[in-house]
């Protein structure tokens, strides 16, 4: 996985990078600045556009001088403008206004006219991950100025005035793309700071994952390329015991869609059997709507350790009794999956807390989440808040959302890549039970089943709003849940 590096150590992973390779931090600028125009070339294929890059003093600005450059020798219109003169610059900002080709116009940008073609790109060059300090007086003007402009916003590394891992009151560029390099500041991952990032683009510029690795043991980003060392493999003579046997308790009168979606994804995640237990007293007569799940009655002496996995929560009703659900609990006795009313029912009765089974997941959205752990003020605490929590109760807690982190009772943070905003639809949370408690039912390791449904999950979001975008319904992400496999390569 991506590690993501935070604080000082993005600035030490800089410097111990171009020693161990014995090149100059110049040619790790040069090695940036091809990447974003390669990147720049597969998006905005228009030569004849305007395109302004605005440079602050440190190595941000160095970035964009050298994309100035490239950009310019490959045919593009450049306007160039700079903070403060290239004496009170970083050494690599002076190098590269060196080597700006004379055609390129290069002014202060308090002589600029304000004015931005029609179709223009203003590339943000300003700030990076050097940013001390909240915006103000010029500089915050000048980024208000670009933010009201009707072009295209493209920033480096970071928005300006986004701090890279904490959130910010001041002013900050809206960006349309936020190319940034090597791997996601952490601060781009919150919800609350989607108007400043736009799309996010995660661009290599040649230092390995290896290297990385060293400089973060505790926070990732799980892409693609992450899963399929974590699926287990079944052969020709696998029967269906070996895909697990899989129950779903929830399902109140009035809320039975919520616990079919979780078992119907269950199924189409690989589990041999999937059984459902609605909430109902007397539940025999009820129609399921698939032929290949079993009704299943929750008796007081029922062996619960017969099931493999148990998704425990979605449509529970909120007049479940706290020793109904701890008698199951103890019965089971084995990591469960919890979502939903049963997550409300331990943020209600926090003694339940204790007894849930060692790593348990929990998947909470952040109102759920809220109930658990009292309110937040905002993403960085909400996730500092989720980290406590895994580590004191012992369990992973899931948090969902765009980017959902799994934070793991060891206190190591993975942070989600795949999925869209075509997912935030009804029923789309109960999908995902579904397929965690089937990949534990599969015999995965809590961890694994806990990443693997996460980017399943999301997977399937973006393969079904290829053709459904805003129309999507929770059933359409659990049909494109088989071809995650095919795109993924797993058998
Ligand atoms: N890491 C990598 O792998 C690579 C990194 N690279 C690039 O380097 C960037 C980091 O460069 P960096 O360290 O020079 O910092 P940067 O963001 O340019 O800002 C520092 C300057 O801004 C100033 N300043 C700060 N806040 C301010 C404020 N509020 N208001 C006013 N001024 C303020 C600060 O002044 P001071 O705080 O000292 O007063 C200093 O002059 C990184 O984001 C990436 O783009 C690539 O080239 C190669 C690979
Ligand atoms: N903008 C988004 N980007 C990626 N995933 C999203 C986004 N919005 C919602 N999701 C995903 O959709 C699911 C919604 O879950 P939840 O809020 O519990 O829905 P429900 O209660 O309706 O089932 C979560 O897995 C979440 O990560
Ligand atoms: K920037």
């Amino acid at each position: 996985m991506l590690p993501i590096l935070v604080g000082e150590s993005i600035k030490e992973l800089d410097q111990e990078f171009i020693l161990s390779k014995g090149i100059l931090s110049l040619d790790l600028m040069e090695q940036a600045a091809n990447a974003f125009t390669n990147w720049f070339y597969g998006v905005f294929e228009d030569k004849e556009v305007q395109i302004y890059i605005f440079c602050g003093p440190g190595n941000n600005g160095g970035d964009g001088l050298a994309i100035a450059r490239l950009l310019s020798e490959n045919g593009y219109s450049i306007n160039v403008f700079y903070l403060k003169n290239e004496k009170d610059c970083s050494n690599d900002f002076q190098a590269n206004f060196e080597r700006l080709p004379k055609n390129i116009s290069a002014t202060n940008f308090e002589k600029w006219d304000k004015k931005i073609e029609d179709g223009g790109i203003i590339i943000d060059a300003i700030f990076g991950v050097g940013l001390s300090r909240v915006l103000e007086g010029p500089i915050s003007d000048l980024i208000c100025e670009l933010n009201s402009s009707l072009a295209t916003r493209i920033a480096i590394d970071l928005p300006s005035g986004l701090p890279s891992d904490s959130v910010t009151t001041g002013q900050v560029f809206h960006s349309d793309h936020t190319v940034t390099f090597q791997f996601p500041k952490l601060s781009l991952l919150f919800p609350e700071h989607i108007q400043f990032t736009g799309d996010l683009h995660i661009i290599d510029i040649g230092i390995e994952d290896g290297f990385l690795q060293d400089f973060s043991k505790k926070a990732f980003y799980i892409r693609k390329q992450d899963i399929s060392s974590r699926h287990r493999f079944f052969h020709r003579f696998s029967h269906k015991g070996d895909f697990g046997r899989v129950l779903f308790i929830g399902g109140a009168p009035g809320k039975l869609g919520a616990l079919f979606l979780s078992s119907y994804a269950a199924l189409r995640t690989g589990s041999g059997l999937v059984s459902c237990a609605p909430e109902f007293e007397d539940s025999i007569g009820i129609q399921v709507p698939y032929n290949e799940i079993m009704l299943y009655q929750v008796k007081s002496n029922t062996d619960l350790a017969e099931m493999d996995a148990i998704g425990i929560g979605s449509g529970w009703g909120n007049t479940i009794d706290p020793d109904y659900f701890l008698s199951i609990m103890i019965r089971f006795n084995k990591p469960m999956v919890i979502d939903a009313d049963a997550i409300n029912l331990l943020a209600s009765n926090p003694f339940l807390l204790q007894k849930v089974p060692k790593n348990s997941i929990l998947t909470p959205h952040v109102k759920e989440f809220e109930r658990l752990v009292g309110k937040v003020a905002n993403h960085a605490e909400r996730i500092e808040k989720a980290i406590s929590f895994a580590i004191k109760y012992e369990v992973i807690l899931i948090l969902k959302g765009a980017h959902t982190l799994i934070a793991l009772p060891d206190g190591r943070q993975l942070f989600n890549s795949s999925g869209n905003q075509y997912m935030a639809t009804a029923g789309s949370g109960d999908v995902l039970t579904g397929m965690i408690t089937s990949f534990l039912g599969q015999g995965y390791t809590p961890e694994n089943a806990a990443i693997c449904g996460v980017f399943h999950h999301g997977l399937a979001g973006e393969l079904a709003s290829e053709s459904k975008r805003r129309g999507m319904v929770a059933s359409d992400i659990i049909e494109k849940i088989p071809t995650t496999f095919v795109e993924l390569k797993i058998s």
